[in-house]
């Protein structure tokens, strides 16, 4: 469904959809059509205009009907095109599935054959086939489809490749399947939607094909017509009596424009990376499409957001994955964001800088303010030499921002050089400090090292070294030490303490764990679906947490050395943030709840320094200390 949605989304290819449909129902149905007999000859009726009487698009040179022979041509020729492309796909998806599934010398073996009929050029290689098996429709469906198998093959075989080495088909292996169940049920499902794609992009090019070689006299044999044949005969009249080959030329033309602009249309929609985006590629920063004014804000620092509302528009869905999330961070100071999987911790920092793609994406209010400045619709090129330069993000898994193929120095020295216009020379020196201050051992030679051939650890350590480079501001590190053991998650945390002091960097820190919010942050910020419920200063809120969901995040942490203690999951799920529920999004798993907190809209309530979204808090916050 969603794929035919995205397809007629998309007007070009529901246009190519259209004119095929019509070309294909006029091609099933022609036998039952009132048309005279194709093959009949008549010639003293020879080369009739169009639009004659009883001869709407008139005759060839032997009097034939020319509407008649269009239409039992375009059935054949379609028939031959689609059952070549049918064939040159099974047989070339079997033998690429095969090659890369193996590898090794089954690969390399298949694989150079299929060089080998690579290195014909095609045309003369469909001669060869069928110069061997003799002329006729038959045989040059069978050369049409040989000489594209190698292109299936080519194809299927790098996706092959590709799937045979992921976790599931090894888990698959361990599991004890057989090969040829892992291929059936592992791989080609993965290499349906390639095999697709691969047909409905040639499927146009091999209907020419069939009609190149019947064009030649080599294809449907007199009197049968197809589109080819058709144009061949019309050949010798081709000044005299233009029509006889405009009239199959247009046919011709049609049908390859209408399966080209629906083949394209079909790759664009089963392409996953489009389906949620639609049709078009994310924008450079996140639109922005305001619902009310710019909010003043009402706190200060070095990064205040006040009322950002960030939502994604899936088709008619709206997710609201952060509601009015105001936060703000002092320079030197550390302030937690925390909250379960999926509660707009990531989407509310990537937002800041307009990193969420666009679309599903869209903040749909609020501000966020860098000393002063307001980012939220502010224009690409700003928001670009802000990026990296005042305000810097480190992700949690630094492989997957890192680039595989460069050596971490040059990295460092390329993200330097984006923003200061310095010498490589100079970038590298600056680049080796960065290591060094991030405590790399030998920086000089892991200066020269790729991603790959780093631990974890230090990985993430040059992860934050790149997000140093330019010296911004504010840091925004989002779970980055979520993938890390504990010890080596001690020393990144120690690390970037000190780097907060030294530099007098704010920093916002994403996490789902309280004990590394304990360790590092002078504030926390708790969200739950997409809105602040609780913020105040981290030790007050670890010893005297006035949310329910707070209390319950807190009895999650396991203490070390304090015996045996009781842990307390929370039961249920957060619930969808395209069906949020009225009231308290925390209601339904509280045992605190009562009717009153299902209905309306919960306010965040605090004193100046402490604040919190509940009417029934576990504890009562003091009167104003600010
Ligand atoms: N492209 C998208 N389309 C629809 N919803 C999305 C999309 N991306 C994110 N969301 C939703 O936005 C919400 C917030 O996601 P976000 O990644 O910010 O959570 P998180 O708290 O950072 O979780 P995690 O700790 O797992 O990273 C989630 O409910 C998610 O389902």
């Amino acid at each position: 469904m969603t794929f035919l949605k995205l397809l007629i989304r998309n007007r070009l290819a529901a246009a190519g959809a259209v004119v095929m449909a019509l070309v294909l129902l006029l091609a099933l149905i022609t036998p039952i059509l009132p048309l005279p007999d194709p093959d009949v000859t008549n010639t003293s009726n020879r080369f009739v205009k169009p639009f004659s009487e009883g001869h709407l698009l008139g005759t060839d040179h032997l009097g034939r009907d020319l509407l008649a022979r269009l239409m039992y041509g375009t059935r054949l020729s379609l028939a031959v095109g689609i059952a070549a492309a049918i064939f040159a796909a099974i047989f070339g998806a079997a033998i690429g599935i095969i090659a890369g599934y193996f590898g090794g010398k089954t690969d390399n073996i298949i694989m150079r054959g299929v060089d080998m009929l690579m290195a014909f050029p095609y045309i003369l290689l469909a001669l060869a086939i069928v110069a061997a098996l003799g002329p006729g429709l038959t045989n040059a469906l069978i050369a049409v489809a040989a000489v594209n198998i190698p292109f299936f093959a080519r194809n299927i075989r790098g996706v092959t490749v590709g799937i045979a080495h992921k976790e599931f088909v090894d888990a698959a292996k361990l599991a004890g399947e057989g090969h040829l169940r892992i291929i059936l049920t592992e791989i080609l499902p993965n290499v349906i939607p390639v095999i697709v794609i691969a047909m409905s992009t040639t499927i146009g090019w091999m209907i020419l094909e069939t009609a190149g070689l019947s064009f030649l006299g080599l294809g449907s044999q007199p009197p049968q017509a197809d589109l080819g044949s058709m144009l061949g005969e019309a050949r010798s009249a081709l000044i005299t009596n233009p029509h006889t080959s405009i009239v199959p030329g247009v046919m011709i033309l049609i049908i390859v424009m209408a399966i080209n602009l629906l083949g394209d249309g079909v790759r664009d929609a089963l392409d996953p990376r489009l389906r949620s985006g639609a049709l078009t590629r994310p924008r450079p920063s996140t639109a922005v499409a305001r619902t009310s004014e710019i909010p003043k804000p009402r706190e200060t620092g070095t990064m205040v957001l006040t009322d950002l509302e960030t939502q994604f528009h899936v088709g008619q869905r709206v997710y609201k994955a952060v509601s009015k999330v105001s936060l703000h961070v002092e320079p030197g100071e550390c302030l937690g964001v925390i909250g379960e999987s999926g509660s707009g911790k990531s989407v509310t920092a990537l937002s800041i800088m307009g990193l969420v793609a666009s679309p599903p994406g869209v903040i749909t209010g609020g501000s966020a303010r860098y000393d002063e400045t307001e980012l939220i619709g502010a224009p690409y090129e700003k928001l670009r030499r802000y990026r990296g330069d005042k305000v810097a993000y480190i992700f949690q898994d630094p492989l997957a921002t890192l680039h595989p193929l460069y050596t971490v120095g040059d990295q460092l020295c390329e993200a330097i050089r984006v923003h200061h216009k310095v010498s490589k020379k100079e970038a590298w020196q600056r680049a080796v400090a960065l290591l060094k201050q991030v405590r790399i051992p030998n920086a000089e030679g892991r200066a020269k090292v790729y991603p790959h051939e780093m631990s974890g650890g230090m990985r993430q350590r040059v992860g934050i070294a790149m997000a140093l480079a330019n010296d911004p501001d504010v840091i925004i590190a989002d779970e980055p030490t979520t993938a890390l053991d504990v010890t080596v998650q001690a020393q990144i945390l120690a690390l970037l303490n000190d780097l907060r002091k030294e530099r007098g960097l704010s920093i916002i820190f994403i996490t789902h764990d309280f004990g590394v919010v304990a360790q590092l942050c002078d504030r926390v910020a708790v969200m739950y679906a997409g809105r602040i419920v609780e913020t105040g200063p981290t030790q007050a809120v670890l010893d005297d947490a006035a949310h329910p969901y707070t209390r319950r995040l807190i009895a999650c942490v396991p203490e070390l050395g304090e015996g045996r203690r009781e842990l307390h999951a929370i039961p249920g799920l957060p619930p969808a943030v395209d069906k949020l529920p009225a009231g308290c999004a925390f209601a339904p798993r509280c045992d605190k709840a009562d009717a009153l907190c299902q209905v309306g809209t919960i306010e965040l309530e605090g004193n100046g320094t402490r604040a919190v979204r509940c009417i029934f808090p576990e504890t009562k916050l003091s009167e104003d200390v600010a």
